[in-house]
């Protein structure tokens, strides 16, 4: 499994493991800048053996500037024509200054305006400018600097080597403070930080190495761990009852289509019988289009009660897609809380909620609210202020905290949506479902998406998942799906990848 570790307990780790024998005397910097070096030349072999080829090396005052140092080093000695820059001023820790020393006893260290001139010559870029101490924004000249750096990586004339974290990005919330170096390869150490995954992290850092160098992270806190293929969804013996009854409730006639990609989904995902329930007026349009999901109307809210109080059976429901906002479903919202049943909220349910003098007081643990951006700002629109500023110092405002504030807040499970899919229970508990670097897929941003993620989750809660793993293992699965497509996918495409998905994890 997974985890991200934020830049704080990082740096605790590195403390202590700096403290230990092992790592004295500048060893475990050693072993950072010998593990960013393999990788790029794992990454990009054609770069082995560089025999008369040119590297730009830029490095910080700081460990990260030493990182730099070494690598520079150990290029010279494998026959690299390296031109170092120094960026930034002030005392180097020890560490890094040692590694300056050694370092210079290959070549000379030049002032960073030297380093636009040397690229065009260059085949490697080496960015050692800051790592996870970055601690303000990046302004004036270093600003200008990197500007022109990055400019002259627009044309891809050399490769890009970020060490740690491009230098610029803020390793807590993904989000670049005043100005970046773009990578196209970065190599982190111990464990991905979240700056990594969130926002613009996954653009900025290219492709992403995680080396062990020896920092015993055991004892660290995680910031959040990463969704990965999930276990036991194979379905094994038992009767259809036994996979759960989930109920969608579904809004008028022609605007039904949202309701039934989240029901196809659900029933796909493995709930045993899912239920479809619009408004009489949009029966004939909803007996037209479906087979395996069941159709059975319900004028109003008292109905629901009713249904619901007869029939135990039914153990997930799921609001939104599709169901408008008319007085109608205001009432079935609050009748299917009442329940207090697994339920999942989305797109207009949410709206709903955010129309209410005290929505928080309406939830219960087992709501699962998967709000997009918009849908969020409007139900936590303090905390949604704070994740768009970008914070005169670092630590930004992340979209993990953020998330992890909204859920204790509801009291119940909120997943916000994006290629930075954050999931968080109201314990605190924090998933990552991230659909970047190898499981990159922007087509999945196309309209209904987001209707079958609320159905492959109200599926799970159906099946008797918990509402955290039900979220977490639906967002890994709707990647999967996706990726699973490929490009020219339409959310109606979602559902009949699922089988291939689950047959692979089998
Ligand atoms: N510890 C270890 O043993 C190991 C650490 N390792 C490596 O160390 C890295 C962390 O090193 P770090 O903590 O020294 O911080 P780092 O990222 O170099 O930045 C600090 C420097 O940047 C400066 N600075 C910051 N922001 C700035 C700004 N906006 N504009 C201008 N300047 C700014 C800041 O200046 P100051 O704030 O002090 O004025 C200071 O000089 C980590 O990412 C990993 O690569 C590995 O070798 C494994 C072993
Ligand atoms: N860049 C991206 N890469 C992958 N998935 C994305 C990206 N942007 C958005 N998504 C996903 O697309 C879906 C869109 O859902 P949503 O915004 O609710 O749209 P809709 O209401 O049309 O269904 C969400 O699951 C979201 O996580
Ligand atoms: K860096």
């Amino acid at each position: 499994m997974s985890i991200l570790i934020g830049a704080r307990e990082m740096r605790a780790a590195e403390a202590a493991a700096l403290a230990m024998p092992q790592n004295g005397q500048g060893a475990l910097m050693e072993r950072a800048g010998e593990a960013a070096l393999g990788a790029v030349m794992t990454n990009w072999p054609e770069l082995a053996g560089g025999q008369g080829r040119a590297a730009v090396v830029l490095c910080g005052a700081g460990n990260n500037g030493g990182d730099g140092y070494v690598i520079a080093r150990h290029l010279a000695q494998a026959g690299w024509s390296v031109t170092l820059c120094a960026a930034g001023s002030g005392r180097s820790p020890p560490d890094a200054a040692r590694a300056r020393a050694a370092w210079e006893r290959h070549g000379p260290v030049h002032p960073a305006s030297k380093a636009p001139d040397a690229l065009p010559d260059a085949a490697l870029l080496v960015d050692a400018v800051f790592g996870i101490g970055l601690s303000r924004p990046v302004s004036g000249e270093m600003a200008q600097l990197f500007e022109r750096i990055a400019e002259a990586g627009r044309a891809d004339t050399f490769r890009r080597v970020a060490v740690d974290i491009p230098s610029g990005l803020d390793a807590d919330s993904g989000r670049c403070h005043g100005a970046c170096l773009p990578a196209d390869l970065t190599v982190t150490f111990a464990a991905a930080k979240p700056g990594h995954y969130l926002a613009s992290g996954p653009e900025l850092s290219g492709r992403l190495v995680v080396a062990d160098i020896g920092i015993d992270i055991g004892g660290a806190a995680v910031a959040a761990r990463l969704a990965g293929p999930p276990a036991g969804l194979l379905k094994r013996g038992a009767h259809k009852f036994d996979h759960g009854h989930a109920l969608v409730l579904a809004g008028g006639s022609g605007r039904g289509g949202a309701g039934r990609l989240a029901a196809r989904a659900a029933l796909r995902i493995g709930a045993g019988l899912v239920s479809l329930a619009p408004p009489p007026d949009a029966l004939a349009e909803n007996a037209a289009q479906l087979e395996a999901v069941m159709l059975r109307t319900l004028p109003d809210a008292a109905a629901l009660t009713e249904w619901l109080a007869g029939d135990e059976r039914i153990n997930a429901l799921c609001l939104g897609p599709g169901l408008g906002t008319d007085a109608r479903a205001g009432a079935l919202l609050r009748a299917a809380l009442d329940a207090g049943r697994p339920t999942v909220l989305d797109a207009d349910a949410l709206t709903l909620l955010s129309r209410e003098d005290a929505p928080f007081a309406l939830l219960h643990e087992a709501c699962v609210l998967t709000p997009h951006g918009g849908e969020f700002a409007r139900l936590f629109p303090d905390i949604s202020r704070t994740l768009g500023e970008v914070s005169a110092a670092p630590p930004g405002h992340d979209k993990l905290s953020a998330v992890r504030e909204a859920a204790a807040r509801a009291g119940c499970h909120v997943l916000l949506k994006g290629h930075d899919t954050v999931i968080a229970a109201p314990s605190g508990e924090t998933w990552l479902s991230s659909a970047a670097y190898g499981r990159a897929a922007p087509w999945l941003a196309t309209a209904g998406a987001g209707d079958v993620l609320a159905g492959l989750i109200t599926g799970l809660l159906a099946r008797g998942m918990q509402p955290l793993p039900a979220a977490r293992d639906a967002s890994w699965m709707h990647v999967s799906a996706a990726l699973e497509f490929g490009p020219g996918l339409i959310a109606e495409d979602l559902e009949r990848q699922v089988p291939a998905v689950l047959r692979a994890l089998c």
